[in-house]
């Protein structure tokens, strides 16, 4: 189940094969899908690079297949194209369409280099290993010759599950997926392969997909006769640097909650008059039935004190989001504690760090598989954050957000999403969308903030980033 219906759904190479599958089962030739997915791309190519002329790049496999389609696409448009093939095709469905474009094939190595566009069709889905040196390093040449290149599918090269170059990989213009996203199409390396990517839809839907790309989502403004309580109440708890507390505590408030209560701080500069402090010692801040999420990590320190307020903080089993000092603690053992709607938000360096060490947890593969790994395994919901942040639930729905800005790589950012994360948390009282929204809600007020922010610079941004999403 996405978590709206704007969600794409992002899948493995067999997963791909089995929805193809399905649709071929369902009465559709799969030449018919070759047909469709390259007269799509064709129609890409045409409008992107008009009638500049065009070396199209064939594989043995359908991706090649659809690099025949693509050839007379655009001969058909009048665009001047001239084929190379790596090998004859080996399916039938690649053999038709090399038949229908019935002009000249040259061959890969003779072909001549400079070209105005490129279109690689080597090889997609189906890459079992890494292209020969000298096919790799010809690819290379003819892309890095050409003015404009679009990969077909996926670069080939790319390994399709991992988004790992299986050998060198050219840059390109454009990567052109074909049906739905695949996993390659969210991840780094694979990501830094191309300027923009485009999915084309081609009829073949994704009914049982548990992985989704990361859209913008749909909140809803306080109802009508809302109040601060209703509209949630977030508690954060502040520790040894409560200027991190604070920051996360004032993302709280922007990113939608109702009513924040910052916990155990004497001081702190400038922090907004709408956020109320109280005294660790005053019991009743802590316990209070109506905090709909209590957020504790940001700035709590890593010694006895911090360890003694995070114990302090889990008694009451409100739903929580624990960031920072407090994974860390958690990393030494209060992993049990947790309740049943948590949401962990560590870096790749926290993450290794609590997930390492528990026994029987297979922490290899991809940031998707670490993070539905380690929310299956803890309970709680995973956004392990990074260049590319995912979101996974114990339910093992994931989301991967791919467009983040780079400039998030700052200090104190990670303060501002797990505020945003209560946030969300106290709002929708459901873990996996919070976190979801806080992490989008993240990238579009950095987005909007623009280059070289501070991470206090994307507070005034979070309540436009929330007005995209009614
Ligand atoms: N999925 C869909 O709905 C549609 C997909 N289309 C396109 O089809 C490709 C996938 O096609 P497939 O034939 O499965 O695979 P490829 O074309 O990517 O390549 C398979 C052939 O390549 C050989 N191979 C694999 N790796 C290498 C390598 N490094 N060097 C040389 N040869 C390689 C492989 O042979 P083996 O030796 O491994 O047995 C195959 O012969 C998908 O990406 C889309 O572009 C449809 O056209 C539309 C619907
Ligand atoms: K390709």
């Amino acid at each position: 189940m996405p978590i709206s219906d704007r969600n794409a759904p992002v899948l493995t190479a067999a997963e791909m094969r089995a929805a193809e599958a399905a649709v071929i089962a369902g009465g559709v030739p799969e030449y018919a899908l070759m047909q469709r997915a390259g007269k799509a791309a064709a129609e890409i190519i045409w409008r992107a690079g008009a009638k500049r002329e065009t070396l199209v790049l064939c594989g043995p496999g359908n991706n090649g297949g659809d690099g025949y389609v693509i050839a007379k696409a655009l001969r058909d448009y009048g665009v001047p194209v001239k084929v190379a093939a790596l090998a004859d095709p080996v399916t039938e469905s690649a053999r038709q369409a090399r038949a229908e474009w019935g002009g000249a094939v040259e061959g890969f190595f003779h072909v001549e280099t400079h070209f105005a566009q490129v279109v690689d069709a080597l090889f997609g889905t189906g890459l079992t290993r890494g292209l020969e040196g000298e096919v790799a390093a010809r690819l290379v040449q003819l892309v890095e010759a050409s003015e404009r290149s679009y990969a077909i599918d996926i670069p080939s090269g790319i390994s399709t599950d991992d988004g790992m170059p299986l050998s060198a990989v050219p840059h390109f213009d454009l990567c052109i997926a074909l049906g739905q996203w695949k996993r390659a199409h969210m991840l780094r390396p694979a990501t830094g392969h191309w300027r923009r990517k485009h999915l084309c839809d081609i009829g073949i839907p994704a009914p049982d997909a548990t992985l989704f790309r990361l859209e913008r989502p749909r909140l809803s403004p306080p109802a009508d006769d809302a109040h601060k309580y209703t509209r949630g109440l977030v508690a954060a708890v502040a520790g040894e640097m409560p200027g991190a507390s604070a920051l996360a505590a004032e993302a709280a408030a922007r990113g939608g909650a109702g009513y924040v209560r910052l916990i155990g701080v004497q001081s702190v500069n400038r922090t907004s008059h709408a956020i109320v402090r109280a005294s660790m010692k005053n019991e009743a801040a802590l316990s209070d039935p109506r905090i709909r999420a209590l957020l504790i990590g940001p700035g709590l320190g890593r010694g006895e004190a911090g360890a003694e307020r995070l114990g302090q903080a889990l008694v009451h089993s409100h739903p929580v989001v624990l960031d920072a000092d407090a994974l860390w603690h958690l990393a030494e053992g209060a992993m049990a504690a947790l309740p049943e709607n948590a949401i962990l938000t560590p870096h790749a360096g926290e993450f290794a760090q609590i997930f390492a060490n528990l026994s029987g947890l297979d922490i290899s593969g991809t940031v998707i598989e670490l993070a539905v790994t380690a929310a299956q395994s803890s309970g709680a919901v995973v956004v392990l954050k990074g260049p590319t942040t995912v979101v996974a639930g114990p339910d093992g729905r994931a989301v991967v957000a791919d467009a983040a800005p780079s400039w998030l790589s700052t200090a104190g950012t990670g303060d501002v999403l797990a505020g945003l994360c209560a946030a969300r948390l106290a709002v929708t009282g459901d873990p996996f969308r919070a976190a979801a929204e806080a992490v989008w809600l993240h990238g579009e007020a950095a987005r909007l903030a623009g280059p070289a922010f501070l991470a206090d610079d994307l507070l005034p941004y979070i309540p436009a980033a929330i007005a995209a999403c009614l």
